[in-house]
């Protein structure tokens, strides 16, 4: 029996509002090189991966410099110019994209454009940790703040017990059949995770890294930084 493959799927057609700037924040720079070839580059560098596909806007400008400022990634990555309006269809359309090449039980890794901290070493540990579950998972964090719910006026109205919180990171891996047909259903849902337990499953947490940041706003660049020339591990 041959042994399902692993793809990747990278939504990368956000337009990072809350990070500001002149171009999508996918596309600046850190360490020396933009985000996404940082996340791009590191998938392609994964022998489990069997291929990369990279959701952008239809209309992106800036995809063919980036995927130029460095070695070549042809035959490793394939750019889909289909982003949609919200990250679940910017994601339901990558799927769409990869059907011809990838069976329903194949597995698909759904990774942020805006987490370039992501290692080789950190997509087998999850392959090695998910690829027997039955439903899929995720990397995630245990919440270590003491979480307050606010009002209007940021006043606190509610500790929420902190107990069981994880704060979900990614990869978010998931089947494909099984991935494409909760996000089909879903609602606008802010991971894929949320798409998988609608439909009543459970997906399994697996430990992340504070490496593994998502860059938003201004102030987590230095952090990533220091992550990505290798000052901090
Ligand atoms: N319509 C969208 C929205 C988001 N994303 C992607 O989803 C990932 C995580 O989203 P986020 O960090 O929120 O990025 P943005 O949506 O660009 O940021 P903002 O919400 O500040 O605009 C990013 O790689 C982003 O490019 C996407 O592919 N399509
Ligand atoms: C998928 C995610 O990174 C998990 O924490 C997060 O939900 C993305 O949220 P965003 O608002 O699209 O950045």
């Amino acid at each position: 029996m041959i042994p399902p493959r692993y793809f990747a799927l990278i939504p990368a057609a956000g337009i990072g509002a809350r990070m500001g700037g002149a171009m999508p924040k996918q596309y600046g720079h850190v360490a020396g090189k933009p985000m996404l070839r940082h996340v791009l580059d590191t998938f392609a560098a994964c022998p489990a991966i069997t291929h990369t596909f990279a959701i952008v806007s239809g209309a992106d400008p800036h995809v063919d410099d980036m995927m130029g400022c460095g070695p070549s990634l042809a035959g490793r990555v394939t750019i889909v110019r289909d982003g949609g309006a919200s990250r679940r269809e910017t994601v339901l359309n990558g799927l769409l994209a990869m059907r011809p090449q990838i069976a329903d039980d194949e597995w698909v890794l759904v990774h942020d454009a805006a987490r370039p901290g992501l290692t080789v070493a950190m997509i087998d540990r999850l392959l090695a940790e998910l690829s027997e579950d039955p439903v899929g998972g995720l990397f995630a964090m245990p919440v270590v703040d003491t979480l307050k719910r606010v009002d209007d006026e940021r006043r606190a109205q509610e500790t929420v017990p902190r107990d069981g919180l994880w704060a979900a990171q990614t990869p978010q891996m998931f089947r494909y059949g099984l991935l494409r047909k909760a996000l089909e259903q879903a609602a606008d849902v802010t991971d894929e995770a949320s798409a998988i337990e609608a439909l009543g499953l459970a997906p399994r947490m697996v430990a992340g890294s504070a490496r593994n940041i998502k860059i938003t706003h201004p102030s987590d660049l230095p952090l990533a930084e220091l992550y990505l020339k290798g000052l901090h591990d």
